[in-house]
Formats: C-alpha cells, sequence, structure tokens
C-alpha cells in the first residue's frame, strides 16, 4: 500500500548542497553536520500492507515526525521515494497530492485544533468541506464518525464541554469521516493520561478491525507500540534501528533502549511463562475422531490444538489443514494427522527468553512440567499484555 526506498532529510542546507554532503562519504550524518546541516532522516526504506497498524517508534528526535511528514509531501524528501499503491507521490502534480491528502490519507495530530466555536459535529465534519456535499450530508457522515469513535449523539456539544481524551476522539472522528484509506496518527494519545490512553488504544484497534484501514501510527512509548502494532519500526538518529512484530523485537532486540526495557520488566515484575500462562486450550486425545476435533476447534476459533497421551504429556500438534486433509483420507484417529512441530518451555522460563517464539506457531507456545505434561499455554497476545501492563506499572525503565 504505502513503499518507502531510501528516504532521507537533511534540514538547514539548500539541496543542492546537501545532496553532495550526503555523497561524500560513508558517514553521512558526520558531513551533512560538518557542511552545517541537520540529518533527520538517513536512508528509510519500508513498506505497509493493506490493513495494517505500522507503528514508527523512537525516542524524541529519532526523526519519526519527519518519516510520516515526507509520506504525505507535507515535507519534501531531499532524497528517497514514496508510493502509494505504485504511484509515486513525488511525480504528482499539485491538484493529485491535494486529492491524495483530503480523500486517500488522514492525520490525527497530539494536539488536534479543534474549532471552539464550532460544535462537536461541525468539527468531525471539517476534511469533507472541500468534498461538493451538501452540508446535511457532511453532518450526516460526521455522525457516524462520532458514533464510531464512541461520541454519539455528543455531536451539539462544543469542544469545551470535552476531556482531553473526548477531543481526541473527535480528532479520530475529523480523520475517519473522510474515509480515507490510510490514516497517520502521530502520538495521537500522548498527551492523555494513562487510563485514558488505554481505553483509547483498545477503541482504536477494535476500529481498526471494523474499518479495516492502514494505519500509520508514531509513538515514542515502546508499550503503547506492543500493545497495538502489528509490526514495529523501531527509529533512532534518523535511522531504523529494527522493523519486525512485537515479538521479533521483544526476542531478538536490536538495541539497549529495547534490550532494557525486556530485562527491566522481566527483572522487576519477575515475569516468566508461569505467570502469564492461561489453562491449556481444549486439547485433543490421539485416539479422537478427526471431524469431531475439528469441529470443536473451529467453535473455538483455534487454528489448531495439542494432542495429548492420556498420561497429559504432549503427542504434538494437530492443525485445522492436516484434520481437513485427514478427513478427506478416511483417517479414524487423530493420531494419524500430529506432527510434533511445536514449542514448549517450562514455567520458570523467563518472558526475554520466549517472546520470539510466541508469534512462530500455529498453536499457543506449550507449558510443560518436567515429565513433559501439558500445564498451561501462552498465547502471543497474552505475553504482550503481560509485558505492556507491567511496564505500566515500572515507575522508571530506562
Ligand atoms: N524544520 C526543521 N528544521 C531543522 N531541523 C529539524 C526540523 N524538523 C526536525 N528537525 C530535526 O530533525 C530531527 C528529527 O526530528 P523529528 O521531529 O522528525 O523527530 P521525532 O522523532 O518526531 O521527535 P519528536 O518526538 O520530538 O517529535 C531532530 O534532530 C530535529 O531537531
Amino acid at each position: 500500500m504505502i513503499d518507502v526506498r531510501g528516504l532521507t532529510k537533511v534540514f538547514g542546507l539548500p539541496d543542492g548542497r546537501a545532496r553532495r554532503a550526503l555523497d561524500t562519504g560513508a558517514d553521512r550524518a558526520s558531513a551533512v553536520r560538518a557542511a552545517g546541516g541537520v540529518l533527520a532522516v538517513n536512508d528509510v526504506s519500508f513498506s505497509v500492507e493493506p490493513g495494517e497498524l505500522f507503528v514508527i517508534m523512537g525516542l524524541s528526535g529519532s526523526g519519526k515526525s519527519t518519516v510520516i511528514r515526507m509520506i504525505n509531501r507535507l515535507v519534501e524528501p531531499t532524497a528517497g521515494t514514496v508510493s502509494y499503491d505504485g504511484v509515486d507521490v513525488g511525480g504528482m502534480s499539485a491538484e493529485q497530492l491535494r486529492e491524495l491528502r483530503n480523500k486517500r490519507v488522514s492525520m490525527v495530530f497530539q494536539h488536534f485544533a479543534l474549532f471552539p466555536h464550532r460544535t462537536v459535529r461541525e468539527n468531525a465534519a471539517y476534511g469533507l468541506k472541500t468534498r461538493g456535499m451538501s452540508k446535511r450530508e457532511r453532518l450526516d457522515r460526521a455522525d457516524v464518525a462520532l458514533e464510531q469513535v464512541g461520541l454519539a449523539d455528543r455531536g451539539d456539544a462544543y469542544p469545551s464541554e470535552f476531556s482531553g481524551g473526548m477531543r481526541q476522539r473527535v480528532g479520530l472522528a475529523r480523520a475517519l469521516a473522510t474515509d480515507p484509506d490510510v490514516l497517520i496518527m502521530d502520538e495521537p494519545f500522548s498527551a492523555l493520561d494513562p487510563l485514558i490512553r488505554r481505553a483509547m488504544q483498545e477503541q482504536l484497534l477494535q476500529l481498526q478491525q471494523e474499518l479495516g484501514k492502514t494505519i500509520l501510527f508514531v509513538t515514542h512509548d515502546l508499550n503503547e507500540a506492543m500493545r497495538i502494532g502489528d509490526r514495529i519500526m523501531v527509529m533512532k538518529d534518523g535511522e531504523v534501528i529494527q522493523l519486525g512484530t512485537g515479538p521479533d523485537i521483544i526476542g531478538n532486540p536490536a538495541n539497549d533502549y529495547v534490550q532494557d526495557f525486556v530485562s527491566d520488566v522481566d527483572r522487576t515484575r519477575g515475569l516468566t511463562a508461569g505467570s502469564v500462562m492461561q489453562s491449556p486450550w481444549f486439547t485433543a486425545t490421539a485416539d479422537e475422531e478427526p471431524a469431531s476435533v475439528l469441529a470443536r476447534m473451529r467453535k473455538a476459533r483455534g487454528d489448531g490444538v495439542y494432542v495429548i497421551e492420556t498420561d497429559g504429556t504432549i503427542l504434538g500438534v494437530a492443525t485445522g489443514e492436516q484434520l481437513t486433509l485427514a478427513i478427506r483420507d478416511g483417517a479414524s484417529h487423530v493420531r494419524d494427522c500430529v506432527v510434533d512441530d511445536y514449542t514448549a518451555v517450562s514455567d520458570e522460563t523467563p518472558i526475554a527468553e520466549f517472546c520470539h517464539l510466541t508469534g512462530g506457531h500455529v498453536v499457543p507456545l506449550a507449558v510443560v512440567d518436567s515429565d513433559k505434561h501439558l500445564i498451561g499455554v501462552v498465547p502471543r497476545a497474552h505475553v504482550l499484555e503481560a509485558i505492556a501492563t507491567a511496564t505500566e506499572e515500572v515507575p522508571e525503565h530506562a
């Protein structure tokens, strides 16, 4: 959907001098600094899939805002390309750019400027002004968007009557009212207190599921990134340090910031597989009929199931696909379609050691005792939730 290649931004130098500085040597940052400029973003490449919630995470000054401003050309890149559905933004005419910004991409900021003398509904309808719609139609669409963000029936209020969280919801409604394909959100929840922030994150995830928008979300908070991101791109000093899912990043942290974060969580909270596991999912025994196991699995919306022996030890995993094939081949026992490709940990294994494994299997991670009995399972979402919750309670992790 969005493809970014070699995106680079130098501030404080005319383009020609900036490009010459970039070309002078291996250490671009020093060359740009020596020429009197700032290398805010250096050779950043990534792509965002349709419907993905892609998080850009980094500390202040790491270049996050500059990257997203280059994505819709609010800031002109010094080098590199951005394309939407294969169309290069750099080659767009003024008219095409206006169309992109008005219709396809909406932005939500940390401090959203609402008009104090206009109602919440009028504020939410603001982005539709240039659409050539009747006022009635604009306000109706604003009402739909207000309902999506949980502010149904509050359209007649004025922003001054609203708390910070509610105002951010109006900002989100304004962005949604234009029905964009892409939402770009720059630290939208950073000014909110933790409880409201948490509620907003949950609402965003819900909206994302319902509406399937592609979302680019900027935050300096790894905790927030872990909670909401399908993938997270970690930036430092204008460069991409790491790009992956939450479990990838926690399992193989590429820098000290991420490393400290995870080990502090483990150390201070004693988070182990045992502390985050839940009781075993529904399991199957080896002599069950594949069709009945498949039916149970579908009901539980699972992709696979642990098959255990009568003494409670794990025989292996049966996935929906294997069961379906086995049924087609006339197999009468689950035993015939078990594979032993699964990962098990002990209840004392710290989260940092197994987190990266949680995303790789169709069944949640198995927690076993010393006799290989299945004593619990750890779904990926559970791990991230436990980490995010624990870090909220840790006053300092840096
Ligand atoms: N208009 C500008 N002129 C000069 N330097 C700039 C400009 N905008 C940003 N910078 C510099 O570029 C670097 C990256 O800034 P940017 O705002 O993209 O970072 P950020 O990660 O979004 O930080 P924050 O979370 O504080 O907004 C910083 O060193 C910043 O000082």
